[in-house]
């Protein structure tokens, strides 16, 4: 329930120009490990695609950009665990470097799913990127490759990431006030 007047942005937890430093290192070692490679990279709509926008230009390869839909959420705060792949890539993706590139691991369900359905198509490799992660909040076992910031159990928006579709816009990652949902 939305309390009238109160402000829903609890507290900024990275700046513009934090999120802008942490996509340059990322990208940075992205183009090292991909050396002689020319990976797909999939942003999953449509929380990871200002975080992707800034990534890929950070990466200085002769890369694939493609998208897939997945949602477990449905509107809510807490996963279902149950993943609805809404959109596949438009690339084939066998024998392909796949790079997963999303915004959040939270229960992990949601990664999950896209790697083992990315192997199961028969790509080459899969591997994650993603910009914040959320330890304790775990469900599910994933290996991740590489992690902008590890948070803590905070209800995040902003840079991509909503609630109820709002707060995308924002330009930069904050936690929503629990006033605001609860
Ligand atoms: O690790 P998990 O618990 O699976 O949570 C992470 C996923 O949840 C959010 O997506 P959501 O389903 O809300 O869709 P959206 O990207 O369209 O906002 C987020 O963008 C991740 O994709
Ligand atoms: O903290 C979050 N914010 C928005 N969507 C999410 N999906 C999982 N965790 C989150």
């Amino acid at each position: 329930m939305v309390k009238k007047n109160s402000n829903p942005i609890q507290k900024v937890l990275y700046r513009p120009e934090q999120l802008q430093q942490r996509c340059a290192q990322l990208g940075r070692q992205i183009t090292r490990d991909y050396q002689g490679k020319h990976p797909l990279v999939v942003g999953v709509l449509t929380g990871a695609m200002v975080f992707m926008t800034d990534l890929i230009r950070q990466i200085k390869l002769p890369i694939q950009i493609d998208f897939v839909d997945a949602s477990s959420y449905f509107n809510g705060t807490q996963s279902t665990g149950k993943v609805k792949l809404v959109k596949d890539t438009t690339a084939p993706v066998k024998g392909r470097d796949v790079l997963i590139v999303e915004d959040m691991i939270d229960s992990g369900h949601t990664l999950k799913f896209l790697k083992h359905h990315f192997m199961e198509l028969g790509a080459k490799s899969v591997q994650i990127c993603v910009l914040l992660d959320k330890p304790q909040r775990r469900e599910v076992s994933v290996d991740t490759d590489y992690v902008g910031f590890k948070i803590p159990n905070v209800f995040i928006v902003g840079y991509g990431i909503d609630y109820q579709q709002r707060f995308r816009n924002l330009p930069y990652v904050a936690a929503l006030s629990p006033l605001f949902y609860k």
